[in-house]
Formats: C-alpha cells, sequence, structure tokens
C-alpha cells in the first residue's frame, strides 16, 4: 500500500510469517493423509493510522492471522492442494476485511510420502522426501490473482552426457574444455500460471497437486533424456532452456517459467607425489563441491498473458 504523507511516499505491509500447520485426514475406510505447510502471510491494508497516529483500529492482528491458518484448514474438510489452501487463505482475508486491498500468502509444503511396506501402500505411515512444493497466491479485492507454484530443492545429477566448450578464453582461464564430465544441481523452478482471476481457477479438488508432479516430470525428463541414451548437455544454459521451453511448450496454461539451476561441480582427482601419481582421473574420482558453485538462472515467458 503506497501514500503520501506528509510530503513523502510511504509503503507498508504486515503479516505473519513461518506459520507451521500439520493437516490431517482420516477415511472412513481407514487411509490417512496428511500435509505439513508453512505459511507466509502478508497483507496490504488500508491501516497508515497505526504508523502515523497510534490509531489500530484498522489493524488485523498477525495473531489474529495466524489463528485464521488453523481455523480454515479445519474447514477444510477433504486434503486439498496447497494452491487451493493458499487461495481459500487469500479469498477470506480479501473478503473479509474491509481494509484489506490485496492478499499475499505463501506456503511452502513439506514433502511427506505414503510409505510401502510388504509391497502395499500403508495407511497412515509416511516418509520425508527431498524436493519442496512451493505456492504464492496474490489476490486482490476485485477477483484480480496471481498464481505461482514451483519446486524447491529438486536435486538432480548424470554422470554423463555433459561438456562445456568453446567459452570465452584470456590470460584467467584455466578450465579445459571437455565433452565428458558430471553435471549436478539443485532446481529452483517457479512457474506462473495464467489463472488471472479467481473465477477462473480450476476447481477439481487434485488439479494443482497433479500439475506439480506432471511439471516435475517434464522438467526431469529434458534434463535426463531418454533412459538409455540421455540427451548431451552443452552447458547448464542450454539443458536450463530445454528444460524451460518442454514446460511452456507441454502446460498452454503456464505463463511463464523461471528455474535457477546452480552448477554444483563435481572436481576430478589427481595426486600425486615427487615420485608417484597415486590417482589419476580417469572420469571416475571426484571432489563433490557446492562451494563456489556456478549460478545460472533465467525466466521464459510467454507475449500474451491469457490462455
Ligand atoms: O555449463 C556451464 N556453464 C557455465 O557458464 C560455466 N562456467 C564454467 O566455469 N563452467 C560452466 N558450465
Amino acid at each position: 500500500m503506497a501514500n503520501e504523507i506528509d510530503g513523502f511516499n510511504f509503503e507498508q505491509r504486515h503479516g505473519k510469517s513461518r506459520v507451521r500447520i500439520a493437516r490431517v485426514w482420516k477415511n472412513s475406510d481407514g487411509r490417512h493423509f496428511i500435509v505439513e505447510w508453512n505459511v507466509n502471510i502478508s497483507l496490504l491494508s488500508d491501516c497508515v493510522a497505526s504508523y502515523i497516529r497510534d490509531d489500530n483500529s484498522d489493524i488485523v492482528a498477525t495473531d489474529t492471522m495466524k489463528n485464521t491458518v488453523y481455523a480454515k484448514a479445519k474447514e477444510c474438510s477433504e486434503l486439498l492442494s496447497v494452491e487451493d489452501f493458499a487461495i481459500e487463505l487469500a479469498k477470506h482475508f480479501t473478503s473479509f476485511y474491509n481494509q484489506v486491498t490485496t492478499a499475499i500468502v505463501k506456503i511452502v509444503e513439506k514433502p511427506w510420502e505414503r510409505v510401502y511396506v510388504e509391497g502395499q501402500p500403508h495407511e497412515h505411515g509416511f516418509k520425508l522426501g527431498s524436493e519442496k512444493h512451493i505456492t504464492e497466491v496474490i489476490l486482490k479485492k476485485s477477483g484480480a490473482l496471481r498464481l505461482t507454484s514451483g519446486i524447491e530443492g529438486l536435486s538432480l545429477l548424470k554422470t554423463t552426457k555433459s561438456g562445456f566448450e568453446g567459452f570465452i578464453r584470456d590470460k584467467y582461464t584455466v578450465l579445459p574444455e571437455t565433452r565428458e564430465r558430471m553435471l549436478a544441481t539443485e532446481v529452483t523452478a517457479l512457474w506462473r500460471y495464467s489463472y488471472e482471476f479467481l473465477c477462473i481457477v480450476p476447481q477439481q479438488p487434485r488439479f494443482f497437486t497433479e500439475k506439480y508432479q506432471d511439471v516435475k516430470k517434464v522438467l526431469m525428463d529434458t534434463f535426463f533424456g531418454p533412459p538409455k541414451v540421455g540427451t548431451y548437455s552443452p552447458s547448464v544454459q542450454s539443458t536450463l532452456y530445454q528444460m524451460a521451453r518442454a514446460t511452456l511448450g507441454r502446460f498452454p496454461d503456464i505463463y511463464s517459467i523461471q528455474l535457477k539451476m546452480p552448477n554444483l561441480h563435481f572436481l576430478p582427482v589427481n595426486i600425486s607425489n615427487k615420485d608417484n601419481q597415486i590417482v589419476k582421473f580417469d572420469d571416475d574420482v571426484y571432489l563433490p563441491t557446492d562451494e563456489p558453485h556456478g549460478s545460472i538462472e533465467a525466466t521464459l515467458s510467454r507475449f500474451w498473458s491469457k490462455m
């Protein structure tokens, strides 16, 4: 919220960060479902008086925001996607309070996955996976929506079919050109859907959960290529672009995708003393590192924003 005050421009927002919640649903046939969410709420609201006149009468207390997370989760009688829960919260804040013009709700979901015991899905047993499903909803009172979903911490590695050649060489360059190296990264992907109004958001309960799985599969399949032969990567940049391109090619309701793909180096190991070479690198023994790492990121968007 921006206001002009005393001849200055004043912007403010307030909210509650890191509200942790787990919600369990128990089906009548004995199967349990669980989600664990870390919720961040930020409200743009007309409460300038609290900053400049010690008048809190227009403030939604951040403690109330926290309680709302638990109350709304209780109200959800069935398993729902993290996107749908973020939309529910944002809808509540923008419709219930006159003062609130925009709600920004970000949620990170912990990847609890059902375990298999004796080859069968367990009714109430879960283990923690690795990458996280995230979402950000920005909802205005008018119903105008910005819906972003993403993946955080998707660690991928391939032991071949990667190289890096033809880059600038100058007096500081020592990196040899290669057509054979390891490629390792930890993908952060953020994609924006083209559902720009509340009223056109798909209502099927599993829609965004399935879309998340589908996008993850397209990203991974493009990174690795076919199982027997793979796909040669001439650079992280090229692979990143192919992954973004495949996502926009496959999903017409995704308007843009941002990918961050650090290049996590696996350094060749060569060890010698003055008499012998103890270890000679033959694409087999590496020193894994994460510092320093290359940082490569890009956003690919359509020119039009509507489907
Ligand atoms: O795929 C790569 N992209 C780079 O920009 C880069 N720079 C570097 O040193 N190694 C690599 N690898």
